[in-house]
């Protein structure tokens, strides 16, 4: 069996039960539309072999320090969607709310990072010269592109992927592998994503995206459909490059 048919097996295996029991509460129509729309790739992130082997520890450092290091890069321009929000949203509380965020992900979040980056022995600025990978640029430039070129229901379906989907894999992993806190390199990265403060934002997210939903036409509700799929399988992507550690071939 090739490495994808054990990844979609996998995928398979996770049941819809156990998503049901992930969904978060008081989420609306649309939001319940974009879960379902994207349930087969978020299934291959879950049973992803780079997230099977954090939960259970045996991910290689090696693979650990590579993703470390696109994920900053990555949340470098991530960031600027918080941005565009606060941009694009007409009222003083959602301004404030994206200001908030901007500043947690830059402080909380990449801290993490930071210090992951120290205990590897990666200087500060060794991490912040990290070149990105194709997978990496491709994701940052077209979320960008989406939200800059879109409306605020753009930048918020572009980005909810990256908080929705990281607050359920690390709610789930907490709940269903309780031994991923064990390990002691690990342990803070399942802390960090599981933490009550990474669902309230997400959950603030997915409750922004029903508001902005509300009495659009299908023409636009189809169109933030197809930005939260398409981010959603960057997401996928993004496990799988760095499992493989993909980088530039030349
Ligand atoms: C690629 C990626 N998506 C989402 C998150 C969560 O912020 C992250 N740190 N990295």
């Amino acid at each position: 069996m090739t490495k994808t048919d054990q990844t979609a097996q996998a995928a398979a295996a996770w049941t819809p039960a156990e998503h049901e029991q992930a969904e978060s509460p008081g989420r609306g129509r649309f939001t319940a539309r974009l879960h379902r729309s994207v349930q087969r790739v978020w299934a291959g992130c879950h049973a992803h072999p780079f997230l099977e082997e954090l939960r259970s520890g045996s991910l290689p450092l090696d693979v650990f320090a590579y993703y470390m290091k696109q994920d900053y890069v990555f949340l470098k321009d991530y960031v600027k969607m918080f941005a565009l929000g606060s941009l694009k949203a007409r009222d003083l509380e959602t301004m404030g709310k994206f200001a908030d965020l901007l500043q947690q992900t830059l402080n909380v979040e990449m801290e993490l990072h930071r210090q992951y980056a120290e205990r590897f022995g990666i200087t500060r600025d060794e991490l912040e010269a990290t070149e990105p990978a194709p997978v990496t640029l491709a994701y940052t430039k077209y979320m960008l592109d989406a939200g800059a070129q879109g409306t605020l229901g753009d930048v918020v379906a572009s980005l909810l992927p990256c908080m929705w989907s990281y607050s359920e894999i690390g709610s789930e992993a907490v709940r269903l592998h309780p031994e991923c806190l064990d390990h002691d390199l690990y342990r803070e990265w399942f802390v960090m994503y599981s933490s009550d403060e990474f669902r309230s934002l997400a959950d603030w997210c997915v409750q922004l995206m029903d508001q902005l939903a509300e009495g659009l036409p299908e023409r636009e509700l189809a169109r933030l459909e197809e930005r939260f799929v398409t981010t959603s399988r960057f997401e996928y992507m993004f496990w799988d490059m760095a499992y493989r550690k993909a980088a530039w071939d030349l």
